[in-house]
């Protein structure tokens, strides 16, 4: 489904930040980018959503969507894709809902924006993915301002309009990052299960290990803009070839001689 093919991007004149970056995705499968702050992560997922920062541009490889470069999209073909075949979630999706209108108001313009539907149907379309997030009593959520919301709330509300025209693919950046370790838990199932359910695609970006290996199927570690372990989670957590990668599980806490990653 997705390629990417030594990828390499820079910001304005400065060095590459990252370099020699190659992944293969099926269908439903959820690779996880670890590493820690710096080390080239949120870029790789915006290159992939053609929406790099400032100066940040593709200085070579490719980017492949079903064999079809992603790097020749015009604006309006992003237009197409973006929110419809792959979306992203933030660390606080909160932070990008407009704090002084209600969610329901929102939402529902979020899916007018890409889909002609009557805001009668939009409204019923949004309550339904806010319960399908499990999220109680989804018409009072509607009706909530952003800060009414817990922050895992909010996360939910993220990732239901995130999925709302349920994307091949989603791409989340440190998505859990921002909350509790039981609500990262209960997020971290919840994407999970999104897999299960819709067959949708992750690329996750993390700096936590645990919840990179929870999730993955494939994992990247990631070590100044360099893939420094890249493999199934099996190979990667048993077989790490960076001394980088071995210094990231030895942090991560031993009980009874098993790792709990
Ligand atoms: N908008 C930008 N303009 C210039 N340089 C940038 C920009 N965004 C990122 N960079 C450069 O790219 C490097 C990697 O940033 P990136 O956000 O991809 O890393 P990250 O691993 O996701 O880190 P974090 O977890 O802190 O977001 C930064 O250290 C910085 O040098």
């Amino acid at each position: 489904m997705l390629e990417i093919k030594d990828l390499a991007v820079q910001y304005g004149h400065h060095d590459p930040t990252i370099e020699h970056f190659n992944l293969s995705m099926k269908k439903g499968e959820i690779i996880s980018v670890v590493g820690e702050s710096g080390s080239g992560k949120t870029t790789v997922i915006r290159a992939v959503l053609g929406a790099l920062p400032g100066a940040g541009q593709v200085t070579s490889g490719d980017i492949l969507f079903h064999g079809e470069s992603l790097l020749k999209n015009s604006k309006s073909d992003w237009r197409k894709i973006r929110g419809s075949k792959m979306s992203m979630i933030f660390q606080d999706c909160g932070g990008t809902l407009n704090p002084i209108r209600k969610i329901g108001s929102q939402y529902v313009e979020y899916i007018c924006t890409h889909e002609a539907m009557a805001k009668k149907d939009a409204w019923q379309r949004a309550v339904t993915m806010l319960s399908k997030m499990r999220l109680p009593d989804a018409e009072n959520i509607m009706n909530s301002y952003p800060y009414q919301l817990s922050g895992g709330m909010r996360q939910r509300v993220g990732i239901a309009m995130a999925m709302t025209f349920n994307p091949e693919l989603l791409l989340a950046d440190e998505p859990t990052s921002a909350l509790d370790v039981t609500t990262q838990a209960q997020i971290v199932r919840q994407m999970m299960e999104l897999r299960d359910d819709f067959g949708t695609g992750i690329i996750i970006v993390t700096h936590n290990i645990g919840v990179a290996a929870y999730m993955a199927d494939q994992l990247i570690v990631m070590h100044h803009g360099k893939v420094v372990d890249h493999g199934t989670r099996e190979e990667v957590l048993n077989n790490p070839t960076s001394d980088y990668t071995k210094k990231l599980l030895d942090a991560v806490p031993e009980m009874e001689g098993k790792r709990y990653v």
